[in-house]
């Protein structure tokens, strides 16, 4: 791997009209291959970074594929890169799950893509929604929705691929389903996973890296052992919380009691 290579923000900056709500924010060394977590309280400005470099929302500063700034893509280039999974999906799209599966494939094609209809297939398989491949989207439970949605940003096979609160809508099995296929996929193909998460030990469990943000900033950023602190979740969260390991090495977090504020 070049010095370049993977995912390097600088000096990034984003905001809504005159309210900035992500300060110069520095984030480098996001690899190929790896998932990274987003974690932090409510309205901390996670989803508003996501925005930011899926393209979508007007920022300042720098992001860097490979060394070349994604700012000089036409819309076309950057939805190839970038692919981006909305926490809110759009109610009542009138397609099957499989002609959406499809058309996001054809609306980002790629060389590889030599047959669209199989290679979308392969992915619903994978994700375990080939069974409702002929269901229309507006007939899906929430937690089918958000599969069919992360089915759409997979097919595509971005260099970067944008998740947000994936999992907010899934069981416990499809969220381990879901959070596994993560991981294989940004090491079968290079791809760089983000990944925003409310459930810190899901995070710890399927992600290399754990961006904690705070009010815009990056208060902490790491491995999973490192990122994850009793300090970190009392000053971050305002919770008294136990962070120990399972049986198998896992970090676990036990929340006792709410801070006073
Ligand atoms: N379209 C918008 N216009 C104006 N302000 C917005 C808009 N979207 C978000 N904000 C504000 O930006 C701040 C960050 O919101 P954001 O959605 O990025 O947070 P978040 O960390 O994703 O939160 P959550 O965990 O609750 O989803 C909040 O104060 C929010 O009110």
């Amino acid at each position: 791997m070049n010095a370049a290579s993977g995912l390097d923000i600088a000096g990034l900056s984003v905001g809504y009209g005159t309210r900035r709500i992500i300060d110069k924010l520095d984030l480098g060394g996001i690899s190929a291959s790896s998932v990274t977590a987003l974690v932090g309280p409510n309205a901390a400005g996670k989803t508003t970074l996501l925005r930011a470099l899926a393209g979508l929302i007007p920022s300042r500063g720098s992001i860097r594929l490979d060394g070349r700034e994604l700012a000089g893509l036409d819309a076309v280039s950057y939805a190839r890169e970038v692919a981006y999974m909305p926490q809110t999906l759009p109610p009542r799209v009138a397609l099957s799950v499989f002609e959406a599966t499809l058309s996001a494939l054809q609306s980002s094609p790629t060389a590889q893509d030599v047959d669209p209809k199989q290679k979308s297939l392969d992915v619903l398989q994978r994700l375990g929604i080939a069974g409702l491949a002929m269901r229309g989207l507006d007939e899906l439970s929430g937690g089918q929705r958000q599969l069919a949605a992360l089915a759409q940003c997979l097919v595509r096979e971005p260099r970067v691929l944008l998740l947000d609160e994936p999992t907010s809508a899934l069981d416990i099995h499809h969220q381990l389903t879901v959070m596994k296929l993560a991981g294989e996929v940004a090491r079968e193909r290079g791809i760089i996973v983000i990944v925003v998460l409310h459930d810190i030990a899901l995070a710890a469990r399927w992600c290399d890296r754990i961006v904690v943000l705070s009010q815009g900033h990056i208060v902490t950023d790491g491995a999973p052992a490192q990122a994850i602190t009793p300090g970190m979740l009392a000053e971050v969260y305002g919770v008294e919380a136990r962070v120990e390991r399972c049986s198998r090495g896992f970090v676990q977090v036990m929340v006792d009691r709410a801070l006073a504020d």
